[in-house]
């Protein structure tokens, strides 16, 4: 996918700040007095806001964006609204809107996201692409496709979580490691958090921020209100500029690599011994293999079921006890076993459902 590399025309990272939405004239104006442009080179504002339920406050609509023309002709900033169907698209080029983001709710529908690219076709602005709310990374990296395929080349991704059904600490959960293998698949996308949506409060915004950066993310959008707790739409997530302007003095950003000698020498060592224990692991994993065979060998001779929920109860017990003495967490413990497990009862299966030769 072709990229105009537009994000070095920033000083990394690129920082993103205002508010959640766009509330009156006033508001947005204090707001761009307020913000520390040294480091947030875009001012955002939603306009258009996608609500789960009617009756909420929906945005202010097109007149929000005489307000974001305003901020950019006062304070000289780059503008950023959410655009969700073809008509804010329009209306946000005919204001010269620099970067516009298309929802996560949007990105889930290919329908939107090729009306939105159409709409589009062979702009300039910057167009960012917020991860679907459901966890498919092919989702993410269709709509992507959708915009590039109408000739806009100036694209980006947006991480801002991804909803659960059990209730997490994280209003959405980052899952980190799909955004880093959208990251492995389209290396030439800028990707930029998005810590107010993944946290849904203030407490979470500066870890998330700083492992955004620990994975070398390019930018940061974070919500930022004069009153938070008076906004009109995610009171809870959103902090005042001041605020923000500390979180980002005490981030550190991390770079891709370190010529010197030192590290170089180190690193090259422990990767050695990374390569070894992997290589180990697999043996292991190997032989682990083999005995499930013999059992499911066994099982087919007796005619007993290849799921046994009690011993498979007691495995992930013991696991578990074992795991935490060595310092690996239950959810890793979790998924590790799960893998083994259905692996296991998969080759087992083969076994059950293979034909005997006949001579
Ligand atoms: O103990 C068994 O019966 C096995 O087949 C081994 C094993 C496993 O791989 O851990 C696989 C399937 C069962 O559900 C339980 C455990």
């Amino acid at each position: 996918m072709e990229n105009n590399n537009w994000i070095n025309q920033f000083e990394k990272p690129l920082i993103i700040g205002g508010p959640c939405s766009a509330e009156s004239e006033k508001q947005m104006m204090t707001i761009a007095e307020e913000i520390d442009k040294d480091y947030v080179k875009v001012f955002r504002a939603g306009i258009w806001k996608p609500r789960t339920k009617p009756n909420c406050f929906e945005g202010v609509g097109a007149i929000g964006l005489n307000w974001l023309k305003k901020v950019k002709d006062e304070y000289g900033m780059m503008i950023a609204t959410e655009i969700a169907n073809a008509n804010h698209a329009k209306l946000a080029l005919e204001y010269d809107v620099d970067v516009l983001w298309i929802g996560a709710r949007s990105t889930v529908n290919p329908f939107t996201v090729q009306e939105i690219a159409e709409a589009l076709r062979d702009t300039d602005k910057i167009v960012l692409v917020k991860n679907p709310v459901n966890p498919d990374l092919d989702l993410w990296i269709g709509a992507l496709e959708r915009l590039s395929g109408q000739g806009i080349k100036n694209l980006g991704a947006i991480h801002r979580g991804f909803s659960t059904y059990k209730k997490t600490k994280y209003r959405n959960n980052p899952q980190w490691q799909i955004a880093l293998d959208f990251k492995n698949k389209l290396p030439n996308i800028p990707m930029i958090c998005d810590p107010s949506h993944i946290c849904g409060n203030r407490e979470g915004l500066f870890d998330v921020s700083q492992q955004a950066f620990n994975f070398e993310y390019d930018g940061l959008m974070i919500e930022t209100h004069c009153n938070p707790d008076e906004a009109w739409s995610d009171a809870a997530q959103q902090i005042t500029p001041a605020r923000l302007k500390e979180i980002l003095v005490d981030l550190e950003l991390r770079q891709s690599d370190d010529p010197d000698a030192i590290y170089k020498t180190g690193i090259d060592n422990l990767r050695h011994q990374i390569d070894e224990l992997d290589s180990s692991i697999l043996d292991t994993i190997a032989q682990r293999m083999k005995v499930a065979n013999a059992i499911g060998n066994l099982k087919k001779e007796h005619n007993v079921a290849v799921f046994q929920p009690e011993r498979w109860k007691q495995i992930q017990e013991n696991a578990v006890k074992a795991g935490a003495s060595l310092g690996l967490s239950e959810d890793f413990i979790d998924k590790l076993l799960q893998a083994l497990h259905q692996e296991s009862v998969a080759q087992q299966n083969n076994i059950m459902i293979k034909k005997e030769e006949k001579i």
